[in-house]
């Protein structure tokens, strides 16, 4: 028998965006950026109203095929909770959209986040499963989730070690992955600034962008890289430069956001960590305490501006509300 929330049952979820990649960490590794979404949720009466503020909002449905709630609701149905009769989620956007900041993955958490907490103590290991399987890949969500710099893989469906997967009587399917996440502090003199062009690009156009096999001489400089990278991360930032450097996903798209491309290129030629932020177009430098000023005196194209939102240091939080 699915359970049933009370009418004025409300939380609050705050979640932050996301850069994924870093460079040669292709859908594994993702940092937490201090520019949070928030989204109330409120059983109410007999009908589902959205209401939405700042990014996006001209665009995203007020239906139950926002992202938000569709996570929401499906989040609700897996934990055996009866979809309420009337809901209202008001969300006030600050994560920009399509521009490889994780504005998807911030929003699935969010909804994941506010079933789980709704329903029962917010189970971030829930969370991080179900967010990885929407996106398809886990790097951003998992940074959503757990905040500070994360590292992220997915279980097969035979591994006996796959832990936390949920199967409800009536539910839909289990997704056949399992999202595990180890959690790191990036190191104090690490500065993560962003790039953010303008312009729109979609995650799923990226991808498609992909070829099919890479070379194993890419794929083994890359398994190199990514190791160096979470080393220089964590404790040796003067190792940012040749720790970003990818070979597996950035020139393969370089006519999907050329601009992009030849603002990394230049900041690289000057010495800074500079990378394509999760499938762009916005641009990731890992700047530090010795070369920020560098970054602040190099100008930027038309169109673009220029943040330091600081490494989000705790992920997704659910805040309940009063009646
Ligand atoms: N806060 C949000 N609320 C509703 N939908 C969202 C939200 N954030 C992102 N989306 C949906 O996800 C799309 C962007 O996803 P995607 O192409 O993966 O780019 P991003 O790099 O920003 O995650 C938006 O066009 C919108 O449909
Ligand atoms: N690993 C993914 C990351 C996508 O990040 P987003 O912020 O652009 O959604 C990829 O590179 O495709």
């Amino acid at each position: 028998m699915p359970r049933r929330l009370v009418p004025g049952t409300g939380v609050r979820v705050e979640v932050p965006a996301s850069s994924a990649n870093l460079g040669p960490g292709f859908d594994t590794l993702g940092l937490a950026l201090e520019l949070r979404d928030t989204v109330a949720v409120q059983v109410t009466g007999d009908r589902l109203v959205v209401e939405v503020v700042g990014e996006g909002a001209e665009e995203v449905p007020r239906d139950a095929s926002h992202l938000v709630v569709a996570c929401l609701l499906e989040g609700l149905h897996r934990l055996g909770v009866e979809p309420p009769a009337g809901l209202k989620v008001v969300c006030r956007n600050v994560v920009p959209h399509s521009r490889g900041l994780g504005s998807s993955a911030a929003a699935a958490v969010a909804g994941y986040a506010a079933a789980s907490a709704l329903a029962g103590p917010l189970d971030l290991d829930l969370v991080n499963d179900l967010a990885g399987a929407r996106e398809g890949h886990p790097d951003n969500s998992s940074a959503s989730v757990f905040g500070g710099m994360t590292l992220s893989w997915v279980e097969d469906a035979g591994d006996v070690s796959r832990g936390r997967a949920v199967h409800l009587p009536g539910a839909p399917a289990r997704t056949d992955v399992s999202v595990r996440t180890v959690r790191l502090d990036a190191h104090p003199d690490v500065v993560p600034v962003v790039l953010v062009p303008d312009t729109a690009l979609a995650t799923a156009t990226a991808r498609a962008a992909l070829p099919a096999q890479v070379a194993h001489g890419d794929a083994a400089a890359n398994a190199g890289r990514a190791a160096l990278l979470v080393e220089a991360l964590a404790r040796r930032p003067e190792l940012l430069l040749p720790a970003t450097r990818d070979r597996l996903h950035q020139e393969q798209r370089r006519a999907a956001y050329p601009e992009t491309m030849a603002l990394v290129d230049r900041l690289r030629a000057a010495g800074l960590a500079a990378v394509v932020s999760g499938a762009g177009p916005t641009v990731l430098v890992l700047a530090t305490a010795t070369n920020l000023a560098v970054l602040q005196s190099l100008s930027l194209p038309e169109g673009w501006l220029r943040l330091a939102p600081g490494v989000a240091t705790t992920g997704v939080v659910a805040i309940p509300l009063p009646a």
